[in-house]
């Protein structure tokens, strides 16, 4: 077998022209894992409202955060998968689940290489059906219909894993060196409540009372979004030795109306500055890489809230990007799988 790797992220719009953000958000929303309602319910909701309006509310900001390369999420995840296929011996591909950079096109690329044997590495440290699942089941359907003979390896969540942790402690630390805080506030993606429920293959264990997904036993959770933002919140805090009460976690970026994961940022935000807090940090790792929900909705629209309600100095902590010691982290998975190649042939 001949082995390569395909790192997937989310995607981005081509372009910050309405209509490309409104063909991106239209393929993203219509997809059943992340508007999980019937195909006529979603085309309504969808097509009907949600496209009629957002394009040109996020394509303005997406205006805000885009640089002269591009997407800062397409333009990061680039650099790294540079770095990474510079630190390994087997092709590194790159896909979005969105957009233009397709998994189908990673896959042809990976294919025309020789590569008969692919690793998907979602760039997503905690598992969600929005987000790992999608990536997993397309990727599944694209290499029966077009890619018959190419074996696919799944690569698990990483959310607790040491090397991870690591990585990311290091970087607040390196952020927040000289920095006074009062709080620091880990700001995960949101999802549906039911989406956890959807995931939950232990039927019923997710309570979402602020227990169950702090309970012992990862088999329950290998599913579970809410346990694994918590259990990265919780190693985190372990390791840079953070007291009770000087950190938290939130959900941001909520779309529609039903019930998301909570607390949510924006009113955590809100509710520190009124209660006092001056100085506030937030770390957002639910994203690999900086995009417009950490650059325009936490880094300005978040600033903003705290400072209206009184707050006076908020540091955002930069995802991993393309940190060194992240392409490194990434490149020793590579590498060790590589190596089982060698000990069984
Ligand atoms: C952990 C990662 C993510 C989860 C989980 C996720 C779920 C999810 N997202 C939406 C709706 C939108 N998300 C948008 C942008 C966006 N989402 C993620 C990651 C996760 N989404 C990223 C990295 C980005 C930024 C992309 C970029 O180009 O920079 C957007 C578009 C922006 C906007 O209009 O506000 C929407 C819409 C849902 C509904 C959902 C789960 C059900
Ligand atoms: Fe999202
Ligand atoms: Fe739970």
């Amino acid at each position: 077998m001949s082995k390569g790797v395909l790192l997937v992220n989310l995607g981005s719009p081509d372009s910050t022209d309405p209509k490309d953000v409104k063909k991106y958000l239209g393929e993203f929303l219509m997809d059943p894992r992340v508007i999980d309602v019937p195909l006529w319910a979603r085309t309504l909701l969808v097509k009907g409202i949600i496209l009629n309006t957002r394009p040109k509310k996020s394509a303005e900001a997406y205006k805000k955060i885009w640089w002269d390369e591009g997407s800062p999420l397409i333009v990061l995840s680039e650099r790294l998968q540079k770095k990474v296929a510079d630190r390994t011996s087997i092709p590194i591909g790159l896909a979005m689940r969105y957009g233009s950079m397709n998994i189908k096109k990673g896959l042809q690329e990976l294919h025309d290489k020789g590569v008969n044997e692919v690793m998907i590495i979602p760039l997503y440290p905690q598992f969600a059906m929005a987000t790992t699942e999608t990536i997993l089941v397309l990727a599944e359907k694209l290499q029966k219909e077009y890619f018959p003979n190419m074996k696919l390896i799944d690569v698990p969540a990483f959310y607790n894993k040491p090397e991870y942790i690591n990585v990311l402690s290091k970087s607040i630390t390196e952020k927040l060196e000289g920095i006074e805080y009062e709080h620091l506030l880990f700001s995960y993606h949101g999802v549906p409540e039911r989406h956890i429920r959807k995931s939950d293959i232990s039927n019923g264990n997710c309570k979402m009372d602020g227990k169950c997904c702090f309970k012992k036993g990862s088999e329950q959770h290998k599913f579970c979004y809410r346990h694994q933002c918590e259990m990265t919140t919780v190693q985190v805090a372990k390791k840079l030795g953070l007291k009770n009460g000087t950190y938290s976690t939130s959900y941001q970026s909520r779309l529609g109306f039903d019930p998301w994961l909570k607390p949510y940022t924006d009113r955590t935000i809100e509710r520190m500055g009124k209660e006092g807090i001056k100085k506030m940090a937030i770390v957002t790792p639910a994203f690999v890489s900086d995009c417009l929900e950490t650059l325009e909705e936490i880094a300005m629209e978040g600033e903003e809230i705290f400072h209206e309600v009184g707050g006076k100095e908020f540091t955002t902590i930069p995802c991993l990007n393309d940190r060194d010691d992240w392409a490194d982290l990434l490149a020793n998975w590579v590498n060790e799988w590589v190596a089982v190649k060698t000990q069984t042939a």
